[in-house]
């Protein structure tokens, strides 16, 4: 929605921002990734949506946050698409679900399960939030290409961070603890809180998202390992690597 020409609540405009993307949900961490682009420069700061613009490869290139949980994330998303915008990567930190998944790890999501309120807004939850194919090959051909161990595989996104941290204090602890027992039992991998609600909206607005994900701990594991000093850049990185090959492909389809 447009107010004195501006997006209404990332504050931009069509034509501020080119094709690509990358979507953290702390705002501290946009200047850190505009770090990685050519002539990074801050273009619009309103509420949790901090915006940074750059290149990469010659090709303009963005980082918005998206703040905590899905309504603010769709909305950022909407408004992005409105301004030009049409691959998105979520870069963000989460909690290991099955054993193999440790602290210092990165998952790159396939799709996310919808225990969020926000995807259901838009598409009955028969359907799937699942990642454009384009970007999961990018984002694991880049976590090759650095080096970086990785996951691929299905997340959890849900709305209540406390309800998965701490699950028995919560009336609904039953049910908290039966769905996670099942997800970890189905082999889900991590545990965020964005991913499905962007990849529904992706799907509703026909745009490509993805997600790449650092593991802060894993709750259940308790011999998880030390976690490499750089694990909080490695999906940052990852990201970074996967838009210069999407931008390339995109060139060689053009
Ligand atoms: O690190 P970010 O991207 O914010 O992601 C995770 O961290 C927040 C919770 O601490 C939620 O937004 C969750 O999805
Ligand atoms: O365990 C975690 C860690 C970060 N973010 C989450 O949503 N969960």
């Amino acid at each position: 929605m447009l107010i004195d020409g501006r997006q209404m609540h990332i504050q931009i405009k069509k034509g501020d921002i080119g094709r690509y993307v990358i979507l953290p949900g702390d705002p501290a961490r946009c200047e850190k990734i505009a770090r990685y682009f050519d002539e990074p420069q801050q273009l619009a700061q309103n509420r949790e949506y901090t915006l940074w613009t750059g290149s990469l490869d010659g090709v303009p290139v963005a980082v918005c946050s998206t703040g905590i949980g899905g309504p603010s994330a769709a909305i950022a998303m909407e408004e992005l698409v409105e301004c030009g915008a049409d691959t998105f990567i979520r870069v963000g930190t989460s909690g290991g679900i099955v054993d193999e998944v440790k602290g210092g790890d990165i998952v790159i999501a396939t799709s996310a399960i919808r225990q969020e309120g926000t995807s259901r807004e838009y598409l009955p939850i028969e359907f799937p939030a699942a990642a454009s194919f384009d970007i999961v090959l990018a984002l694991k051909q880049a976590a090759e290409k650095l080096g970086y161990p990785h996951h691929v595989g299905v997340v959890q996104s849900k709305d209540s961070f406390y309800g998965e941290i701490r699950p028995a204090l919560m009336p609904i602890a039953d049910e908290l603890t039966a769905k996670w027992k099942a997800w970890k039992a189905a082999g889900a991998l991590t545990s965020e809180m964005e991913s499905a609600a962007l990849m529904i909206v992706a799907q509703v607005l026909h745009v490509r998202c993805g997600a790449v994900l650092n593991v802060l701990w894993n709750a259940d594991n308790d011999d998880a390992p030390a976690i490499p000093p750089d694990a909080a850049e490695r999906g940052v990185r990852a990201a970074v690597e996967a838009i210069r090959i999407l931008i390339r492909e995109d060139r060689a389809k053009a």
